[in-house]
């Protein structure tokens, strides 16, 4: 399975990547799995609704255009669907017993996701109601979708 994590901004906290990196090599026997970052675009805090819409358009295009047509893509949101982690690995493992071996997450920007990657998203996924860091929730992600691939080879580590 390839999987791409799909994000806005440079990752720069060390604590971050250290835990990134631990999850990408835990992951290795199971998937493929490629960050990707693109750049993101200045949000001063006085902007108005219209120029926020257009951070999130200019952000989204840059996400959509590394993922290809035939990717399953699960944008990440606050008031996406909530899953359990089982949930989240039957999900995976339907996928893979279809066929669909690309999947893509998208993480948003410090503003969120552009109403054109919710559009092209085949699902959402919520970590729960609060506000995660982006770069935050990129680890938390990872540690998800490991334990789903525990889960679904009966392997231990989740309880
Ligand atoms: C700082 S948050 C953006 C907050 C923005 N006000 C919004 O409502 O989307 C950055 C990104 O992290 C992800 N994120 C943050 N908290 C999340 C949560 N509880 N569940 C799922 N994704 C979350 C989303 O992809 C979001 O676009």
């Amino acid at each position: 399975m390839n999987i791409q994590i799909c994000t806005v901004g440079k990752l720069k906290e060390k604590y971050l990547k250290m835990g990134i990196d631990e999850f990408q090599k835990r992951l290795s026997p199971y998937a493929k799995i490629e960050i990707i970052e693109v750049s993101d675009e200045k949000a001063p805090e006085n902007l108005s609704q219209q120029e926020m819409e257009q951070v999130k358009e200019k952000e989204g295009e840059r996400l959509l255009a590394k993922i290809s047509e035939d990717t399953h893509v699960i944008a990440l949101a606050i008031n996406g669907k909530m899953k359990s982690s089982e949930q989240l690995a039957e999900d995976l493992d339907k996928l893979a017993t279809y066929g669909k071996s690309k999947i893509a997450f998208i993480i948003g920007g410090s503003l969120g996701l552009s109403q054109t990657v919710m559009k092209r998203a085949n699902d959402t996924l919520s970590f729960s109601k609060m506000t995660f860091p982006h770069q935050m929730m990129k680890l938390i992600l990872l540690e998800q979708i490991y334990r789903a691939f525990r889960i679904n080879r009966g392997e231990p580590y989740h309880k």
